[in-house]
């Protein structure tokens, strides 16, 4: 049995759920001090550093003249893609736009008293980064999920990131980025690349974010990055649990907990059902599924550290377990998933029924696939337009109005032992009534 069919009243069920949750915090101290020493060799010695770390983790040699992609390489990667393949991730596209168009944020202003106008207004970011993964598969998705939020915000420069194999652009990454009219890509992946955007290097231009998703390197390197520049979440290695009773097929469940083990060694599939012979029927189904998988190893490791199968005593117990996993992807394999939809308190996305698997999400329903993990999603929402932009307050008072307010803020002021604050308005007053 590649996972264990457990119950949550099992005494060990606590630390099978801190291992699994655990791990998605990335933050193993071993880890995190590698990635220390290259965020700080890099932040420090540049493209030496990043060059250096690019040979040594991803065994391709880069200088100032090849760490970007030229047009002629775009144009030549691109043009390897398949004309059926392109209009498959244009629909994509399409699709990924049409959603994100909604959360387009609107500046306003309000008059709440005569005098005074207050406001806000919707910036876009001057320039970010997208991270796109690239080591253990290619993900031109993730491009267009991040950089399709991003334009709709009216980003002024976007950058892509992406450690391409052997040093060459793969041709579908070239498309999608075309697609979304990115020119600016270089060829950096893990940690550096994370650094040399948050830092800036000869060849790599500082950016303002850093967005996307990456394996547990790149995760941790963007938290330890963050406050030198913004980042949108802790979006590391790919998760999903599903709840399941007995209208589930266990066929289709076991290939959607296998669709997101394959992605990393440290992902995480959890099955919770109230259905016993259930649980059953998925281990064995996972079992027949794996044999055929072309990605079995990555996934069975994947399994076998971070997956589970749990018996819960009902749906309602399902439900809390969800919520306290707050997985990345949660699916409702149940005969009425709006309903159990109400008690789902966190999660990145939710799939609901029968004939949503998560993997329609990955690539071409709309909504977007950057999502939290590792428990994040508690307080961290799906990458979206929102990520793109900042909100500047206006405040504009009247002569009349600061009469009115004035003394009053500047009592607050001194009450605070903040007298200049207070002089600042008083001297506007004097001869009224400072
Ligand atoms: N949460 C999300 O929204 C989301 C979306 C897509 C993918 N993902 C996840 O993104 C991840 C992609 O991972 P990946 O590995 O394929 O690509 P990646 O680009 O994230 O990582 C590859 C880089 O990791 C670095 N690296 C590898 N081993 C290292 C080591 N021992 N020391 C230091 N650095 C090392 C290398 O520099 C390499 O370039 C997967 O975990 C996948 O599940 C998550
Ligand atoms: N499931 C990933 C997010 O965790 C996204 C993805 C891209 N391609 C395939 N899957
Ligand atoms: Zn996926």
């Amino acid at each position: 049995m590649i996972m264990r069919i457990a119950r949550t009243t099992d005494s060990d069920f606590e630390a099978l759920y801190q291992r699994i949750t655990q791990r998605g915090r990335v933050f193993d101290e071993d880890l995190w001090k590698v990635v220390e020493k290259i965020v700080d060799d890099v932040a420090r010695k540049g493209d030496e550093a990043l060059f250096d770390y690019t040979q040594r983790l991803d065994g391709y040699a880069l200088t100032a003249e090849t760490v970007a992609v030229s047009g002629k390489e775009l144009e030549e990667a691109a043009s390897r893609v398949e004309a059926s393949d392109l209009a498959i991730m244009r629909q994509a596209a399409q699709r990924i736009e049409a959603f994100h168009r909604h959360q387009i944020a609107e500046n306003w202003t309000v008059s709440d008293e005569p005098g005074i106008i207050l406001g806000q207004r919707i910036v876009p970011l001057e320039r970010v980064g997208i991270y796109a993964p690239g080591g253990l598969a290619s993900y031109p998705s993730t491009v267009l999920m991040a950089a399709v939020p991003a334009k709709i915000a009216g980003v002024g420069e976007i950058i892509l990131v992406n450690p391409s194999r052997g040093g060459q652009i793969h041709p579908l990454i070239a498309a999608t980025a075309k697609l979304c009219g990115i020119s600016r890509i270089f060829k950096i992946g893990g940690a550096q690349a994370v650094a040399a955007l948050a830092y800036g290097t000869e060849t790599i231009p500082r950016v303002d974010k850093i967005v996307g998703p990456g394996n547990a390197y790149v995760a941790a390197a963007k938290k330890m990055v963050f406050g030198q520049v913004s980042i949108d979440m802790i979006a590391g290695p790919s998760e999903i649990l599903i709840i399941a009773d007995q209208t589930a097929q266990p066929a289709f469940v076991a290939a959607d907990l296998l669709s997101q083990a394959e992605h990393d060694e440290m992902a995480s599939a959890v099955l919770v059902t109230p259905d016993e012979v259930l649980a059953r029927e998925v281990s064995v189904e996972l079992k027949r599924q794996l044999e055929r998988l072309p990605r079995r190893t990555i996934a069975e490791r994947s399994l076998e550290a971070f997956g589970a199968i749990l018996v819960t005593d009902n749906l309602e117990g399902a439900v809390t377990v969800a919520n306290r996993f707050a997985p990345e992807h949660l699916e409702l394999i149940v005969e009425d998933p709006w309903k159990l939809l109400e008690g789902i308190k966190h999660a990145g996305a939710v799939f609901l029924g029968h004939y949503t698997p998560e993997a329609i999400g990955d690539y071409i329903a709309g909504p977007n696939h950057v999502l939290p993990t590792g428990g994040t999603a508690r307080f961290s929402s799906a990458l979206g337009v929102y990520d793109f932009v900042k909100r500047i307050s206006v405040v504009c008072f009247s002569r009349d109005v600061l009469e009115d307010y004035g003394p009053k803020a500047a009592r607050f002021a001194r009450l605070e032992g903040l007298d200049a604050h207070g002089n600042s308005i008083s001297l506007r007053l004097a001869g009224k009534n400072s």
